[in-house]
């Protein structure tokens, strides 16, 4: 008999997991769809396994510094199989937690099989035929190859398949500088391998601050790690990647080039759902796909790449699809961060996006970590916080490069979303010494910036003061 839901979301990943719960608690008909295991990338193959893996790279290198302070010196390539046995006591805590029997007590079924549609209001789950009021794609995303001669062939490790590994390659070749080669290259230096990292245009992590890209690239330098950038890789063959000076043998290549929307086999035309010109699932302003039946939310919409933003959009289109309540999800706050030592974080926009955005009138504050208390005294100063103002000195943007960047960042966030000054942000007091010190002395010297340009206002006003208490 074929069931009616009033949600059937398709993709059990960060998306499709809040999606489902938020259905759940308001007591919807919910069934969730799963090819393969629930917890999607951010379990098995993205957020916590690269995150356990940079923590025991970072330890590893703390082993390596201690030397400095009188300790027996330790060199050589640390225990991969024990690093990944790290990554999987993470998974294997967090997995119940997105498993089926916790989603149960919502009220939630789960199918697991490919989902694909039959129609504007139908689809196949496995073996099972459902009918739906509304449905979410949250299919996610996959790695995307690079099409250099001969690397598909070569069979590269991708960030799928590169938590397999379980000794240590002596030399590894990362294809892309964006914040996973990034994570990657500096993780597996730190552990002991001989990383050379290769990005296609002029600096690593392009998205970001210029300055940021210079930061990391000195740090990755300074740990070993070969840096090429505005490299074009001709061809892989030989167990080499060929380009401009001369091969680079590797013993193992991984290749972090990009992402695609996950899309194959989901029948989106007898849906009337059309895709973007890059393959992803178009989506409006209220995440509705060309039929307003069906929403998507994640990966899969080209607007997120990240958990956080997933889990969000998830939420929001759920309540959207079934209340009718509209809950537009505010893309101008959203926060990113690479976790690389230092992180790269940033919410809003850079200061390049302000000057065309705003002109003349934008502004920005840019405070060095050698001005900061905690970075001295951990020998960590070459980090920055740069605040960018937009119209009425409101800040609509953030980068800090720091350690633990990504916790310092999250304030700036909910100052991006409720449209601070440097005023506003400046009157909060925050503790010292921190690292969350950075943001707000580039604040204060926002305001103090203002108070020199109005200081006419502000001497008159100390000469009014004296004339007075004479
Ligand atoms: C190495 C790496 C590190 C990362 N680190 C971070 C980080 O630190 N912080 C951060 O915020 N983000 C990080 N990300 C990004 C983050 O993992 C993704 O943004 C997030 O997982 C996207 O969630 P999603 O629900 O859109 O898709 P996914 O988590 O990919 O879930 C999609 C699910 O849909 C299922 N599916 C696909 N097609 C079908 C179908 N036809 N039928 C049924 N099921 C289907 C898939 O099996 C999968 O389980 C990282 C990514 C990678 C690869
Ligand atoms: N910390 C996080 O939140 C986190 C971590 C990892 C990934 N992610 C997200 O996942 C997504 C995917 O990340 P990613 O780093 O895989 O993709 P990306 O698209 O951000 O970076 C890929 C990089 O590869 C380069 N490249 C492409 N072809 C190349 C070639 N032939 N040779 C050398 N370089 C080449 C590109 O110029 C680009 O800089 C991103 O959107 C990212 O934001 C988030």
């Amino acid at each position: 008999m074929r069931t009616t839901y009033d949600l059937v979301v398709i993709g059990g990943g960060s998306a499709g997991l809040t999606a489902a719960r938020t259905a759940g608690r308001f007591g919807a008909r919910t069934l969730l769809v799963e090819r393969d295991r629930l917890g999607g990338d951010c379990l098995w193959t993205g957020c916590v396994p690269s995150k356990t893996l940079l923590h025991v790279a970072a330890d590893v290198q703390a082993a390596r510094r201690a030397a400095a302070y009188g300790l027996p010196s330790v060199s050589g390539p640390a225990d991969l199989a024990a690093a990944m046995a790290a990554v999987k006591r993470a998974t294997g805590a967090i997995e119940p937690h997105d498993s089926a029997e916790a989603l149960a007590p919502f009220g939630i079924d789960v199918a697991y099989g490919a989902a694909s549609f039959t129609g504007p209001g139908s689809l196949t789950a496995g073996d099972r035929e459902v009918s739906f009021r509304y449905a979410l794609i949250a299919t996610g995303s996959s790695p995307a190859v690079a099409p250099v001669p001969g690397l598909a062939e070569a069979g590269p490790l991708t960030s799928d398949s590169v938590w397999n590994l379980s000794a240590l390659p002596r030399r590894l070749v990362v294809l892309g500088g964006g914040p996973l080669g990034c994570e990657l290259a500096q993780a597996f230096a730190r552990l002991g391998s001989r990383v050379t990292l290769v990005e296609a245009v002029e600096r690593l992590v392009p998205g970001e601050e210029p300055h940021a890209s210079r930061v990391l690239r000195d740090r990755l330098e300074a740990e070993g790690v070969t840096v090429l950038t505005g490299y074009r890789a001709e061809r892989v063959d030989g167990g080499a990647v060929h380009g401009p000076g001369g091969p680079l043998p590797y013993d193992a290549l991984l290749a972090v080039t990009g992402r695609r929307a996950n899309t194959g086999g989901l029948g989106l035309a007898a849906a009337g759902v059309e895709p973007t010109g890059t393959g992803h699932v178009r989506t409006d302003g209220r995440l509705r796909t060309t039929n307003h039946r069906i929403y998507a939310a994640g990966d899969v919409t080209g607007r997120s790449a990240f958990t956080h933003l997933a889990g969000t959009q998830g939420a929001a289109a759920a309540t959207d699809a079934l209340l009718g309540v509209r809950r537009p999800v505010d893309h101008r706050a959203v926060p990113r961060v690479t976790y690389t030592d230092p992180e790269i974080a940033r919410v809003g926009i850079t200061s390049a996006e302000a000057r065309e955005t705003y002109g003349d009138t934008a502004r920005v504050h840019t405070l060095e970590n050698d001005r900061l208390d905690r970075a001295v005294a951990e020998g960590r100063t070459e980090g920055f916080t740069t605040l960018v103002l937009g119209p009425r000195g409101r800040i609509v943007g953030a980068t800090v490069v720091s350690p633990r960047a990504g916790e310092t960042i999250a304030h700036l966030a909910a100052a991006v979303r409720l449209g601070w000054t440097t005023s506003d942000y400046a009157r909060t007091v925050h503790p010292y010494p921190t690292y969350a010190d950075g943001p707000w002395h580039a604040a204060l010297a926002g305001v103090h910036a203002r108070l020199a340009r109005g200081s006419g206002v502000i001497g008159a006003l100390l000469k009014l003061r004296r004339r007075v208490s004479r």
